[in-house]
């Protein structure tokens, strides 16, 4: 076993491991024992099992996107990329498995990060053993790191200084964007950009449907006749275009991608090609562990987007395959029979390998990091570019190339929370650009589905200030745009929206923090209240920055019960000040509360402050407030200064002004 430290990060090397992702650490041989980490390990004959002892007054947080609270204690955690289906809470696991928790103990934050993709990795917090957390590595060989707090803030950067800053993502992308399974023919869908004019939508994405059979990179000639001239329409409207592209190539010897992609796909442990099964039918896989499949694929990226296309949406990259649930599907079905959990069965069949740095790997041993080796090829290919990729799966890391988002949920209220609970363990776990199916994506398919414009409003609101805002929707689903809704309901949506905007130049400024530290762009209130343990239990209200708390309202209500941490709080709306540690009754439809010592840029160069200290960076302007006095580093032009007290129109360039 080897220990090396930089700046209060460890590297702990048992055995001789080959990680699935060699991320960016030199550090020197330290002195540390894994007795100093509070860790043992037991040697199996091919496992492992790391232990800590799990405190009673300690929270564990991270994991990224799982389905239960979110601290994580008294669960075990399957690590295992799959494609959920219709999930539920205390589904597990879902698409995106990140094997990097937080413990907060004793007013100290710690974070531990297992670099291993395998799909047999678990992690049980507290349950095979109260008083323990238990690593279940199926090898003998593994890197661990352990990143030194004190704060859950600080843990975070040393996290992502080793597996990577988020990506920031055009301010385009956090507008209101659309997308359903699928939108065409192409006029139809400049139509709907027309008729949803007031709604101020970004970008459209284009669903499978697109495309000729399936096969990636092609149009469907009847439902898009002329694409440039689609791609021209859009633009001219300032709409974005975000089209989808699967990891299936279609197995076709007419096709030329599968043919110039001959030898860089999946193979079985024989050397043979693997031919699965996806949406084109027979289907291979481009085996992206391969540096020289990733080239390949840049370069098909890179063409694509040449034409006008703006962000690549990367689905099903888990990576899913229907091979082995159909052949099971059918057996059970003439049986009568169910399994426990058949989406395990959406994987590539174990006898698949990767080529990865010379060595045939199983597919299993190193299967979570495939959709994170598929974005990074897909990054490359934006070249001078902007890049914009949205993707459902990932591995630690993927937030240094994508936003990802949380699949296909179901419409109901219970899923209102939980997809704050998904959302806000993704942002916990390094992953800063996520967000969910505003409405939900399931269809008709069964009576727990929930198609209310009151429920749809709400998830409008849960996703008020998430950083990838989009709406989705399964075939057979209701349209839920907002056009399609009554006025009452519509106008609710028009509210949310316009607030959205209006925070836009915030929320950017955000993403341009968090890629350059490593912060969170919404974070759980534990965050920035860690020595508060009422913020542990609290998933219904959410932190934006570090000066705007959010409660959205997730039951069949409009007004709630809002926990405000400690310090002054001012209600948005109404500017009433409210002193902190406190629970108070929200009397607005949109509970937002903006702390004491904050100054928020708003849409339209409006400043909004509240208390008389301040400091925040904007557009490269430094702003400070020091009593009634308002500093700029620089000319600026401002319209309107909020503040606690009054509204002062400004309209021209300022560098100091007296409030
Ligand atoms: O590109 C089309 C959509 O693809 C994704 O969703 C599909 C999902 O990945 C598939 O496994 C399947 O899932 C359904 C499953 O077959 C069914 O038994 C039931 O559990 O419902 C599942 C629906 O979630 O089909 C999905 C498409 O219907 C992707 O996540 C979507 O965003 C894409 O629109």
């Amino acid at each position: 076993m080897q220990v090396e430290e930089k700046d209060g990060i460890y590297r702990i090397r048992i055995n001789n491991p080959l990680p699935p992702v060699e991320f960016n650490f030199q550090g020197v041989n330290s002195s540390k024992s894994l007795h100093d980490f509070n860790l043992t390990i037991e040697e199996k004959e091919n496992s492992l099992i790391i232990s800590k002892p799990l405190e009673l007054e300690e929270h564990i947080v991270g994991l990224g996107e799982k389905a239960v609270e979110l601290d994580r204690r008294r669960f075990r955690f399957r690590m295992c990329n799959i494609d959920a289906g219709k999930y539920f809470k205390f589904s597990d696991p879902l698409y995106i498995n990140i094997p990097f928790f937080i413990s907060v103990y004793k007013g100290k934050a710690t974070g531990y990060f297992i670099n291993s993709a395998s799909c047999d990795l678990v992690i049980d917090i507290g349950v095979s053993d109260y008083s323990k957390i238990k690593i279940f590595v199926p090898h003998r060989d593994v890197e661990l790191f352990i990143f030194e707090g004190p704060t859950i803030e600080k843990v975070l950067e040393r996290y992502t200084d080793v597996t990577g800053k988020p990506y920031l993502m055009p301010e385009w992308a956090l507008g209101y964007m659309i997308s359903r399974y699928s939108y065409y023919p192409q006029d139809y869908i400049i139509k709907l950009v027309d008729l949803m004019k007031e709604f101020r939508v970004t970008a459209v994405f284009l669903d499978i449907d697109f495309m000729d059979s399936f096969k990636l990179f092609t149009w469907d000639k009847e439902k898009f006749p002329d694409p440039q001239k689609f791609i021209e329409e859009l633009h001219k409207r300032g709409v974005k275009l975000i089209t989808i592209v699967d990891h299936s190539v279609r197995a076709d010897q007419k096709y030329p991608i599968f043919i110039s992609g001959l030898g860089k796909f999946c193979e079985t442990g024989k050397g043979e090609l693997f031919v699965g099964k996806l949406w084109p039918g027979n289907t291979v896989y481009p085996d992206f562990f391969k540096e020289e499949t990733r080239k390949w694929w840049s370069e098909l990226i890179y063409n694509w987007l040449k034409q006008g296309v703006d962000g690549i949406w990367l689905d099903m990259n888990e990576p899913t395959d229907f091979t082995t649930y159909d052949t099971y599907y059918e057996i059970l079905n003439q049986l009568h029979a169910t399994m426990k959990d058949e989406r395990l069965l959406l994987t590539f069949p174990p006898n698949v390998v990767h080529e990865y740095k010379g060595k045939k790997v199983p597919h299993l041993m190193i299967r979570n990091a495939y959709p994170l080796y598929e974005a990074m090829a897909t990054f490359e290919g934006f070249k001078d570019k902007e890049p914009f990729i949205l993707s459902r799966s990932g591995y630690a890391g993927i937030q240094k190339y994508a936003c990802v988002w949380t699949g296909d949920n179901t419409p109901s209220w219970d899923d209102l929370k939980l997809q704050l609970q998904l959302v806000l363990g993704l942002s916990i776990s390094g992953v800063s650009c996520v967000g969910i199916d505003i409405g939900a994506f399931q269809g008709r398919g069964s009576r727990d589905i929930d198609n209310s414009p009151e429920l749809l409003v709400k998830y409008f609101g849960i996703a008020l200030f998430f950083p990838f805002f989009r709406t989705h929707k399964a075939t057979n689903g209701i349209d839920t745009e907002p056009i399609f809704l009554p006025s009452y309901y519509r106008e609710k949506m028009k509210k949310i929206i316009d607030t959205r905007y209006k925070f836009l130049p915030y929320l950017y400024s955000l993403a341009i923090e968090s890629h350059e530290t490593g912060h969170p762009i919404i974070r759980p209130l534990f965050y920035d209240f860690q020595e508060d343990e009422n913020t542990y239990r609290i998933e219904d209200e959410y932190m934006v920055g570090k000066f705007l708390l959010y409660a959205p309202i997730i039951t069949p209500t409009e007004r709630r019960l809002v926990y405000l941490p400690s310090g002054r709080w001012m209600e948005f709306w109404t500017k009433e000040i409210f002193e902190g540690n406190s629970w108070i009754n929200s009397s607005s439809d949109l509970p937002i509360y903006i702390r004491e010592g904050s100054i928020i840029p708003l849409e339209n160069n409006d400043i909004l402050t509240f208390g008389n200290y301040g400091k925040f960076k904007y557009n490269n302007v430094f702003i400070e407030r020091e009593g009634n006095l308002l500093k700029l580093s620089k000319p600026f032009f401002v319209r309107k200064i909020i503040t606690e007290k009054k509204e002062i129109e400004v309209n021209k360039e300022l560098t100091s002004i007296d409030l």
